[in-house]
């Protein structure tokens, strides 16, 4: 019969000299970084990791063991690049990110463009973010901001990325692709409808309700227990509140935001008719200057990534062997090149940092075109 304590006892001895061993291993690497402060040397050496990779997989003694020690070392060489990344920075040698870091965003005064009308949710998410004193405008489309932010005609822009109920808006992450545009900051805005009409209407006056069709299925619910109302769907719920003023029809209604009501002197005649109490909508603020706050907590960024097995699954390690928490992992297609796919992954930290350096660096040399679309 197998003694597990003398085993134990056995795993422990071993273990204790691979600490020691560890420890050895990093106070040499410390010295290496000594040598690369003063030579300008890279921290990362791609090809002698994979030497050393290839060299120690070739002393195992079968393919698990072999697998199992290049995952092990691919995970010690990222620390000792981790502890040369704090050491380099503790010497005034700050990696460069292109990124500028400011004390806070000047948002007093700023002009703010967005897509759709006023009243919208964009409308909404722009003056929660930057509270009154803005000069905003808006456009068309969602390209049309990205344009007007190039073209420098606005400072920033506000643009839905994801609704907690209908997934991602799949355009705005081809825009952040296709323009070099920086994300500065989010906002989060619950789809609170509500039904609004004109002051003189009252809930037996109603005929016809206007909104957008998205919005009239999220009050499916309510709608459903006033069947004799005709729903008429509009191209946003801010255009639908606009046109129950305009025409200044009693049996006329809308379905939008509490903003759009109060912004054409509508009156709420009910609230709290949609059926997800939880849905909300994200809008990112981009604008053209590579720049991120001191307390920026998020960060964003995107890559492409070789047809190889196993590609996806060495990219994430950067996160997890710095210890980066992955707040979320989007993919979209390459359009010039079928079937293959560009991450775009969220997660949390701030370019400062020597963990996010050291995972940057890592996810650069490793994967293709990796873009950081923002740290907020
Ligand atoms: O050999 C170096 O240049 C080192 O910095 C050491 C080390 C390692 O830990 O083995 C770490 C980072 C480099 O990418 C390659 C190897």
């Amino acid at each position: 019969m197998l003694d597990l304590q003398k085993m134990r006892n056995d795993i422990d001895v071993i273990d204790t000299q691979i600490v020691k061993l560890f420890e050895e291993r990093m106070k040499i690497c410390e010295d290496v970084a000594q040598f690369k402060i003063e030579t300008g040397k890279p921290v990362f050496d791609k090809s002698r990791e994979q030497e050393k990779l290839e060299s120690l997989g070739c002393k195992a003694h079968n393919d698990f063991n072999r697998c199992g020690v290049q995952e092990l070392f691919e995970q010690i060489m990222s620390i000792s690049r981790k502890r040369q990344y704090q050491l380099l920075q503790e010497n005034g040698m700050e990696e460069k990110t292109g990124f500028v870091k400011i004390e806070d965003l000047k948002k007093e005064h700023a002009t703010v463009v967005f897509q759709g009308v006023e009243g919208a949710y964009s409308f909404a998410a722009m003056h929660t973010f930057f509270g009154e004193k803005i000069k905003s405008f808006h456009v068309d489309t969602w390209k049309d901001a990205m344009k007007a932010i190039k073209t420098g005609r606005a400072e920033f822009a506000v643009l839905p990325i994801e609704n907690s109920t209908a997934g991602i808006v799949q355009d705005i992450y081809d825009l952040l692709t296709e323009y070099d545009h920086v994300i500065v900051g989010e906002q989060i805005i619950p789809c609170e409808h509500v039904l609004m009409g004109l002051p003189c209407s009252s809930l037996s006056d109603i005929r016809t309700v206007y909104s957008h069709p998205q919005a009239l299925m999220q009050c499916s619910e309510y709608l459903e227990e006033h069947r004799d109302w005709q729903q008429m769907e509009w191209s946003n719920t801010a255009a639908a509140a606009k046109k129950v003023a305009d025409e200044k029809d009693p049996a006329q209604a809308a379905i939008g935001s509490r903003h759009a009501a109060k912004h054409f002197g509508l009156t709420v005649l009910e609230e709290g008719i949609y059926s997800n109490v939880n849905n909300s909508t994200r809008f990112i603020i981009v604008t053209r200057e590579k720049i991120y706050c001191r307390d920026a907590r998020k960060i964003s960024v995107s890559y492409e990534l070789p047809h190889e097995s196993g590609s996806l699954y060495n990219s994430l390690s950067h996160f997890i062997y710095n210890g980066l928490n992955m707040t979320k992992i989007e993919s979209r297609p390459i359009m010039e090149r079928n079937w293959e796919y560009r991450f775009f992954v969220d997660f949390e930290g701030n370019l400062s940092d020597s963990a996010v350096k050291n995972a940057l660096r890592g996810l650069r040399s490793e994967a293709q075109n990796l873009r950081v679309h923002g740290n907020y």
